[in-house]
Formats: C-alpha cells, structure tokens, sequence
C-alpha cells in the first residue's frame, strides 16, 4: 500500500493522525468525460484497469456487462494482493507491459501525487487516465456508447434520478464508505462514529425493501448496483475483517432476497469473485490481520435459492 509523490512511488498506510483515527477517502483526479473533442467515441480506444476485490470497481464491471461494453472496452485485472508496490498485475499489462498499477499513473502524469486506485478508465490514444472515479465511469458507460453498442438500457433514468441521487446521497458514506471508516479507523470513537450510522442506513435500507423490491421501485438503477457491491462483501469481508458486525446481510429479510435477486441477475454472479475478494482484503491489509490467515467460510451457497422478489427490470432509454 503507497502512494506516488511527484512521481515517485512510496510504501505507505493511511495517515490516519491528522484525522483522529478517521479513515478519509482521497478524491479522485482524473475527471474527464467520453463524449467530446478530447475523448470521442471510438471503438478500440479505451481499456478498463479493475480489480475483482474492489467494490468501486466491480461497479464498472457490472455495467460494463449490463451495458454489453465488453466486446468494446477490454479490462484488465490486478492482482489480489496489494502489498508493498501497492496494486500490480498478475502477468505484464497488455498495453505497455507494466508490472505496477502506478507506471500507468506516472505514464499519464510524469509527476502524479496521491493514491494509486482502481478503477481506471484509460485511452490508448492520448496515453492518458480519462477518468478513476467509478461513479462517474459508470455514467459514462451507462450512455456515451450507447450509438455504438445498439444498448439503450438507462440505469439512470431522468424521471428516477432524484430518487436515485437521494439514495447515492445516504448509502456512499454510510454504507460503501461507511465500511472503510469501520475498518480503517483507528481509534475506538472514530469506529464507532462509522458504526452507528452505516447499521442505521441498512436499517432504513430494509424497510425501503420491503415496500419497494428495489431501491426506486421495480427497476434496477445504478443506486442498485452502488449498493449491491458493497452488500456482497459484506457477510465474507466486512463483518469479520471491518468490524462491522452487529448483523449480516444474511440476518436481513429483505436485504438478504435483495442481494441475492441482483446476485442472480444476467449473469451478474459472473462478475463477483469471492476467492480474490477475502484474499486481497484478509491477505492485503497486514496492519488490521497480521497473520495474513484467510477465512475459509462463510457458506454462501444460499446466494443461489429461491428469491421472494421479482427480477428487476431494465428501464430502456
Ligand atoms: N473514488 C474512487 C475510489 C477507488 C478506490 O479507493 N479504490 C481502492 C480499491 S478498493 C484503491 O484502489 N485503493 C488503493 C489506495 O487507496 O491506495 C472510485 O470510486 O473510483
């Protein structure tokens, strides 16, 4: 784990003094859109940077497929094991046959400071990061190709999205964020202030599920999917490793049958990789499991019973 300064790559974990324990998310930096005279529509030009653990990736994942971007954006997965030289891969990148994740941060940016993440959106063209901000890419995928790909699947639809930006608004610090200060934290006040409000939002979570069979009704948006990749963690990682154990998703009806419903959508199971998700997080984060032991459980098998909600639907733009 590091970061780069001014180019330079340096081994380090969170600071976490300044912020009396907290666990502060870095913004990202790279900010662009696909669309205009910098980065137009171009089959072949983009390639997606992920990793199978992250739960900000795997969004751009899920839509990438939903989206059938994936004949037109090829990706590239990290390795699990995030250690010393931060994210690297497994075998040489097919682009320029790197071996860290930060050569392409410096090929982009000769002298980039701050942190080395995935995802990255990146343009063969240009030799640049377009974007390493998942909720932005995946807004980009959800229409700037849409003239190429024939898909007009709207995971944002215009008469939804207050709706949709109401929930962003809760469940990115309280529950997708919410973990990570759980689980960064590093002092007992700065856990426990992540605590309290991340079981209130799955709380308010279950009983919004229980009315409506998806976040905004019957449709699956990408409030849905910013979710879900968190949930799916949840019950293997976040419980154990992230402290975040006052219940499991499994103890929630409804977010329980949620999870599973968007679980065993379209092909969605084919993106979850439960053996490098508890291997990067359990093998990666020495400072919070030293013995670097990886539990074997839990039993996830029920993912695929019997749902008690309807499939959800894809709004079509
Ligand atoms: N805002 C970013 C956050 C991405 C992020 O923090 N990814 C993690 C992986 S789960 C990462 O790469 N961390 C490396 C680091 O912080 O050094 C997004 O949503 O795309």
């Amino acid at each position: 784990m590091g970061l780069l300064v001014d180019g330079l790559w340096c081994d380090q974990w969170y600071d976490t003094k300044k912020s009396g324990g907290h666990f502060l998310r870095e913004d990202a930096q790279f900010r662009h859109q696909i669309g205009g005279d910098s980065y137009p529509v171009e089959e072949g030009r983009y390639h997606l940077y992920i990793s199978h653990a992250c739960p900000w990736a795997h969004r751009t994942a899920i839509v990438r497929h939903l989206k059938d971007l994936e004949g037109f954006i090829p990706v590239t997965a990290v390795s699990p094991d995030m250690l010393s030289d931060g994210w690297v891969y497994d075998s040489p990148e097919p682009n320029y046959g790197y071996q860290f994740h930060h050569q392409l941060y410096t090929h982009s940016e000769r002298n980039y400071t701050g942190r080395v993440t995935v995802p990255v959106l990146w343009d063969l063209k240009t030799e640049t990061i377009v974007n390493n901000e998942s909720s932005e890419i995946i807004r980009l995928f959800n229409s700037a190709f849409n003239i190429k790909t024939g898909n007009h699947i709207d995971l944002y639809p215009e008469h939804l999205r207050s709706d949709i930006n109401r929930w962003n608004d809760l469940i990115y610090p309280s529950i997708n964020n919410g973990v990570y200060r759980c689980g960064f934290a590093t002092t007992q006040q700065a856990y426990e202030e992540a605590f309290t409000p991340l079981f209130t939002a799955l709380n308010t979570i279950e009983e919004q599920l229980s009315v409506t069979p998806y976040l905004t009704g019957e449709y699956l948006t990408e409030a849905d999917i910013r979710l879900f990749t968190t949930l799916i963690r949840f019950d293997p990682v976040y419980v154990g490793h992230f402290k975040c154990n006052l219940k499991r998703i499994a103890d929630y009806p409804n977010l329980w049958d949620y999870t599973k419903a968007i679980y065993q959508f379209k092909g969605i199971s084919n993106t979850v990789h439960f053996d490098e998700i508890k291997r990067h997080y359990y093998f990666s984060h020495a400072n919070i499991n030293p013995t670097q032991v990886i539990p074997a459980g839990p039993d996830l098998s029920a993912l695929n019973s019997q749902l008690n909600r309807p499939a959800p639907k894809l709004f079509q733009a």
